[in-house]
């Protein structure tokens, strides 16, 4: 099977009636039920939600870090729910950018180093003209010498966006990736995120609890107990999504 996705739906994100449930028996924990949404190519999504509502696992099935007890998920004409482990694996490591809150980054390697890991990984010898235009997008050509240790939060998560972004993914995907950073470099990294929206036309999904944050997305999803049960569809003011938020924590 070829996993080549076309120019036309690239960036676009498709989940169809998703379910995922975890445990046994009695144990049984309905994470995602029966969730369908879609991310259009070229939008900033973030997702809100109470923890333990779902948010982590919505994320993982779509970027086929987990797989659905039911439901499909396509990124673009693909259904990764069809792929079986060698070409999801495959698949993923070319179309799919993941960040975590904790950035990932290895110690013991520079930026430019850990931004050029995932084409090594996949049998590449990265050019250095990609890893600069990575930096680049991140604003952090300057800093490409420079270990993880020596370098802010704020500047490392920019990295570890680089390192997503290096494979040219379809979608990036990004786990709370401002939640362990102080104001000022959550608001960077935000920028960037926004950017690679406006000016590349990147499809961004983030997980965040911090309205401001969500504030800068074209739509926020608000999940309860495994379900999208809010939407905001335009840029919603973060005094507005508070409000939201603390109306379901209530
Ligand atoms: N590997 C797992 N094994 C068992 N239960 C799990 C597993 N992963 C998630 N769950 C359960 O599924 C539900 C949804 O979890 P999930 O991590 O998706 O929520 P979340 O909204 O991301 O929470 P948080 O904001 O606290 O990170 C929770 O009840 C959680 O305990």
């Amino acid at each position: 099977m070829t996993t080549t996705i076309r120019t036309t739906t690239r960036g676009h994100v498709a989940l169809r009636a998703v379910s995922r449930e975890y445990g046994l028996g009695d144990h049984v924990v309905t994470a995602l039920d029966d969730v369908s949404v879609e991310f259009p190519p070229g939008t900033f999504t973030a997702i809100m939600g109470p923890s333990g509502s779902g948010k982590s696992t919505l994320m993982h099935c779509a970027a086929g870090l987990d797989r659905p007890d039911a439901g499909s998920v396509l990124i673009g004409d693909i259904d990764m729910t069809q792929l079986g482990e060698k070409e999801l694996t495959k698949f993923r490591r070319r179309h799919i950018g993941f960040v975590f809150q904790a950035f990932n980054l290895v110690p013991s390697l520079t930026a430019a180093q850990n931004v050029a890991l995932p084409l090594r990984l996949d049998g590449k010898r990265p050019e250095k003209s990609e890893v600069a235009v990575a930096l680049d997008l991140v604003g952090l050509s300057d800093r490409a010498a420079h270990l993880p240790s020596e370098l802010s939060g704020g500047q490392q998560q920019r990295v570890a966006i680089a390192r997503a972004l290096i494979s040219n993914p379809s979608v990036l995907f990004a786990d709370e990736p401002t939640g362990a950073l102080d104001i000022t470099s959550s608001r960077t990294v935000l920028q960037q995120l926004r950017r690679l929206v406006d000016k590349h036309r990147q499809t961004v999904v983030t997980v965040t609890h911090d309205p401001v944050v969500a504030a800068c997305a074209d739509r926020v999803l608000f999940l309860a107990d495994g379900r999208v049960v809010d939407e905001f569809s335009s840029r919603t003011p973060a005094q507005r999504i508070a409000a939201r938020m603390t109306e379901w924590e209530a």
